[in-house]
């Protein structure tokens, strides 16, 4: 394993690209090598979910390019850009760890390796204007509507503008022949994926499976702000979605039933919890959507509607959850609303006519 510097007293596991020029001169002598690139960005803070994308990468391809950048265009005003987790020299020991074990696995690629990580600063990737998290502001931007308005995009109407842009310029970039995204952000791949069509992007879009801790929830950077007591009641999310696929998957095909049948996992989880006589467990869990699209386009099944088995769908969901109601601690006295997302993929179960 190399070991490369940026600064002469910080050595890395991996080169570390801060600027477009040398990415780019080792990219150039890679297309002449024939290489085979796959690609992640990420925001850091990684785990096992992020791990994952990698791993696949390293599988599918002869070298592997992560991103770690914190995107501000793709974060609102009020939103969480400036306390978003960093830990960036945990992150790159995760990623050492990756690649020592896909380099002592017998695979076909177990040669393949992480070739660098593209860490740019705001001013690299935004070169000429000053980011703008303003909806009307100025700076050269990709929209993707109206896929980037409904859903996510509706609770969050910069963010698919930003997740769009920054991802054009990484493509541009790093030129990868796969790109690797996660589930769990599945309206994020679908909006990817519509991007790479519409503009010719000529890289492969692959979505691999939400990594869940043992309990369900999906692995996500943001669950550390939740604490002890608010992640024992976030759980309630994934129960809910696998409860309505589960009812999909015993042959119910209303939309409103399945829709109905995660917003009742809500309702069972406070009842039971005041029973415990605690009120709505240790926080509330506010619903933004529950709802139910189809697979290529994310567009909506509404309540009056079947969902077609042949084709199968998208059922996802987001939720505020709110600080604790009785703070025991400091920690809990400072704790902020977080907003989580999850999705389950309802399978086609029959052949199109
Ligand atoms: N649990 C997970 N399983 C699989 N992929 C994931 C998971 N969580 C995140 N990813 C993927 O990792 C990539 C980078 O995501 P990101 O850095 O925003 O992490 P995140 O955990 O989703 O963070 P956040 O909490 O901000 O949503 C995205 O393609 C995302 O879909
Ligand atoms: C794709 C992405 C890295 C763009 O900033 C981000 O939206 C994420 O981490 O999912
Ligand atoms: N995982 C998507 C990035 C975001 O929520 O900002």
């Amino acid at each position: 394993m190399r070991w490369a510097s940026t600064k002469a007293e910080v050595p890395t596991p991996f080169p570390v690209f801060r600027d477009v020029p040398p990415l780019r001169e080792v990219r150039k002598k890679m297309f002449r090598e024939g290489k085979e690139v796959g690609f992640v960005a990420t925001m850091g803070a990684l785990h096992e979910g992020h791990l994952s994308l990698v791993k696949h990468a390293l599988q599918e391809n002869t070298d592997v390019f992560v991103s770690i950048f914190v995107n501000p265009t793709q974060f609102a005003a009020h939103e969480d850009l400036d306390s978003y987790p960093k830990t960036w020299e945990e992150d790159l020991q995760k990623l050492k760890q990756v690649q020592d074990e896909h380099a002592a696995s017998a695979g076909p690629n177990a040669k393949s390796k992480i070739k660098g990580i593209f860490a740019p600063t705001v001013k690299v990737m935004y070169p000429t204007l000053p980011p703008s998290s303003d909806i009307a502001g100025n700076g050269s931007f990709v929209t993707i509507t109206p896929l980037g308005n409904q859903l996510e995009g509706s609770s969050r109407p910069i963010f698919f503008r930003g997740v769009a842009t920054v991802c054009t310029k990484l493509f541009n970039i790093i030129q990868a022949d796969r790109v690797y995204f996660g589930q769990k952000d599945i309206q994020q791949s679908v909006v990817i994926k519509r991007m790479v069509k519409d503009f010719h992007i000529p890289t492969e879009v692959r979505v691999i499976p939400t990594s869940r801790e043992s309990d369900g929830l999906a692995m996500s950077s943001r669950n550390v702000y939740l604490g002890e007591r608010r992640r024992e009641d976030a759980v309630v999310l994934s129960k809910a979605l696998f409860a309505a696929r589960d009812l999909y998957n015993s042959g119910e095909v209303s939309g409103k039933k399945i829709r109905d049948a995660a917003y009742n996992v809500f309702g069972q989880e406070s009842q039971l919890r005041r029973k415990d006589g605690k009120l709505g467990g240790s926080c509330q869990i506010e619903i933004d959507y529950i709802a139910l699209s189809e697979p290529q386009n994310m567009a909506m099944i509404p309540d009056f509607a079947k969902v077609d088995p042949s084709q199968g769908a998208i059922l996802s969901a987001a939720v505020y959850v709110q600080p604790v109601d009785e703070p025991r601690t400091e920690k809990e006295v400072g704790q902020r609303v977080v907003r989580l997302i999850d999705n389950v993929i309802l399978e086609p179960r029959e052949k199109a006519l």
